[in-house]
């Protein structure tokens, strides 16, 4: 079956194939089909960036990153067909925004004068057209970040590295941003991984979601599994549930299932924990408590304004949990 994939070995077809170690930092594995938008998400100091650098060849990785059946890995950096945005953006201080994005065409012997055509049609589509004359610094962030992203697609990369492209952001600059993004994205047939710390993100844009923690995968999934059935505390925080392990399973309830009571409460629950509140905060038209379990255990509780001026929920108070078992959701984590 020579040329033909086997199960466990790197795939000649086209998309992505990677697996990638870096020493005492990463050594992880995902594969993604043309057109997939895979959200990574993990905890900080979990990998991410090394990911993301190890396949655009800034960080030294082993293993191997088939690209469209080419290994990256063996390619030198600039001949590797990767767009980069990273949040400090590395725009050219000393080229104009259309001079920018003109870069990578150009030094791919691309005519000044088609490429800086082409720049000029990135920049319109982002909706900064206006500005291709200008330098960054003469730019917003958010208005650099596009620049930044119009130069990623124009260089017609077959793989969109987008490394917290948000973060730092205005929040409203971030929402329209995200919007165009993802609008561009649909349309983009190459492979994207998307680096977010936002559920927003992973969970509308992405097609898949792929969990890193300390440096491994821990969860591979679609937007909903991983949602729905988080194999992680961090992302169970990100996409606002509890989950709590037992043996193999996880046990997985939302914040407003859960009962807060100033004494033990009576009957069988087999789902309570005394605590101590240790914060709270408004969340949507609810106070979200969080309550440090004995145990350890962190759980958040939403909680009616009224409820929590009556039973004066305020952090330091001890409290018990429960949640009925009907409103909890039992699973064994997606395998990776
Ligand atoms: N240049 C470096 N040399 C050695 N170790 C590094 C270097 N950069 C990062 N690390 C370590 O590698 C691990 C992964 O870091 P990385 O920046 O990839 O995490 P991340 O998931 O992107 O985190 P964050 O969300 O905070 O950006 C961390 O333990 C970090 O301390």
């Amino acid at each position: 079956m020579a040329g033909h994939a086997v199960s466990g070995a790197a795939s000649v077809g086209p998309g992505l194939d990677a697996r990638l170690a870096v020493p005492d930092r990463l050594d992880v594995a995902l594969t993604a089909a043309p057109g997939e938008i895979v959200a990574v998400i993990g905890p900080n100091g979990a990998g991410k960036s090394t990911l993301v650098r190890a396949l655009a060849g800034l960080v030294p990785a082993t293993g191997h990153a088939l690209l469209d059946g080419t290994d990256l890995l063996t390619l030198p950096v600039r001949e590797r067909r990767v767009g980069l945005v990273f949040q400090d953006k590395m725009l050219f201080p000393h080229l104009t925004a259309r001079a920018n994005v003109a870069f990578g065409p150009r030094s791919r012997g691309v005519s000044r004068r088609t490429a800086e055509a082409a720049a000029q049609d990135w920049l319109d589509r982002l909706g900064i057209g206006d500005l291709a004359g200008r330098k960054p610094r003469q730019l917003s962030g958010g208005q650099a970040q596009r620049v930044a992203i119009a130069r990623a697609l124009a260089a017609d990369p077959r793989l969109l590295l987008l490394d917290e492209p948000m973060a730092g952001l205005d929040v409203s600059v971030a929402t329209a941003l995200r919007l165009e993004l993802a609008r561009h994205l649909r349309d983009y047939d190459g492979v994207t991984l998307l680096v977010t710390h936002d559920a927003i993100d992973a969970l509308t844009i992405a097609t898949r979601v792929l969990v890193v923690d300390a440096g491994r995968v821990a969860q591979f999934g679609t937007p909903l599994e991983v949602a729905q059935q988080p194999a992680t505390d961090h992302v169970a925080r990100l996409v606002g549930l509890n989950v709590l392990r037992d043996g193999e399973r996880f046990r997985a309830f939302s914040p407003t299932a859960v009962n807060v009571d100033l004494h033990e409460p009576d009957g069988s629950a087999r789902n309570r924990w005394p605590g101590r509140i240790a914060a709270a905060s408004p969340h949507g038209a609810a106070l979200r408590l969080v309550v440090h379990a004995v145990g350890g255990q962190e759980l958040i509780a939403d909680v009616t304004p009224a409820a929590a001026a009556e039973l004066g929920l305020v952090p330091g108070r001890e409290v018990w949990l429960s949640v009925k078992e009907t409103s909890v959701r039992s699973y064994v984590a997606a395998p990776t």
